[in-house]
């Protein structure tokens, strides 16, 4: 059992439940059993689970972010929102780099879902600005995005806001600048996150959950801190007890 400061912070985890299946993903389900953190799916449990994972998921009383960062023409990815918005999920994401109209339709396809069946609620849309594994040098010689990771994510998140988006998913190292930008509503969804001495692995732009939380990070997404761990539910505790201190340690600051 979870203690009440500790559940609502546990709201504030996504657990990125990248496994090959439904049945690896449950496995874990059941080691977290009792803590009320979002799970996310993503293409890989998705195109293999599909959308009856995500029911289930939801049956057992989860919020679920639906991570399928779609990138295409409007049209497409108004449908693409319009089907996802059927499924009941409470967050999906679509890539900013589509730019404004893109983003746009995604607004109206959820809103042509709603309007279809008054049942549903409206998840929140998340625009994925600069991939966490991007660096400094990748964006600019390799991409050949001029300028810095934290004004180019800024950017992103300025277009995601005029589409009428509710948030991004950036690293926590920018989400104070995009909460000085968008607004404090705007929400931060931060993975890139890796308690102290843990391997950084494919991500480049980290921080710890402490300083995520303290940083300005709305929601912190975490994967293999968890998942690879030999004891996941040690492992998420622990995260959430950092989660705390960071959040203490915000408000000492403020006062
Ligand atoms: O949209 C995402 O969730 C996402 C965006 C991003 O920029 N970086 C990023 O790592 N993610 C996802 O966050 C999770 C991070 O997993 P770990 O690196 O294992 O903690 C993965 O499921 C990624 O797909």
């Amino acid at each position: 059992m979870t203690s009440i400061s500790t559940s609502q912070m546990a709201r504030r985890l996504m657990v990125a439940l990248d496994y090959p299946d439904a049945e690896a993903a449950r496995g874990l389900i059941r080691q977290l059993e009792g803590i009320p953190c979002y799970m996310k799916v993503g293409m890989q449990l998705y195109y293999q689970a599909g959308p009856e994972f995500v029911r289930e998921l939801k049956s057992l009383g989860y919020s679920v972010f639906l991570d399928l960062k779609m990138h295409d023409i409007p049209n497409t990815v108004k449908g693409g929102a319009n089907s996802i918005a059927k499924l009941g999920v409470d967050m999906f994401n679509v890539h900013a780099a589509g730019g404004v109209k893109m983003m746009e339709s995604a607004i109206q396809g959820v809103e042509e879902a709603l309007a279809s069946d008054a049942s549903l609620n409206r998840p929140l849309v998340i625009a994925v600005t600069q991939l966490t594994s991007t660096d400094q040098e990748t964006m600019n010689g390799e991409i050949g995005i001029p300028g810095s990771v934290e004004k180019t994510v800024v950017r992103y998140a300025k277009l995601a806001a005029g589409a009428g988006l509710d948030g991004v998913v950036a690293s926590p190292l920018e989400a104070e600048k995009i909460k000085a930008a968008c607004g404090n509503g705007f929400r931060t969804v931060t993975p890139g996150i890796r308690p102290a001495g843990s391997a950084a692995d494919d991500q480049s732009r980290t921080k710890t959950p402490g300083q995520a939380i303290a940083g300005g990070s709305d929601y912190i997404v975490v994967g293999r801190p968890i998942t690879a761990s030999a004891d996941p539910r040690e492992a998420a505790q622990r995260i959430l007890e950092e989660m705390g201190q960071g959040r203490n340690a915000a408000e000492a600051d403020r006062t």
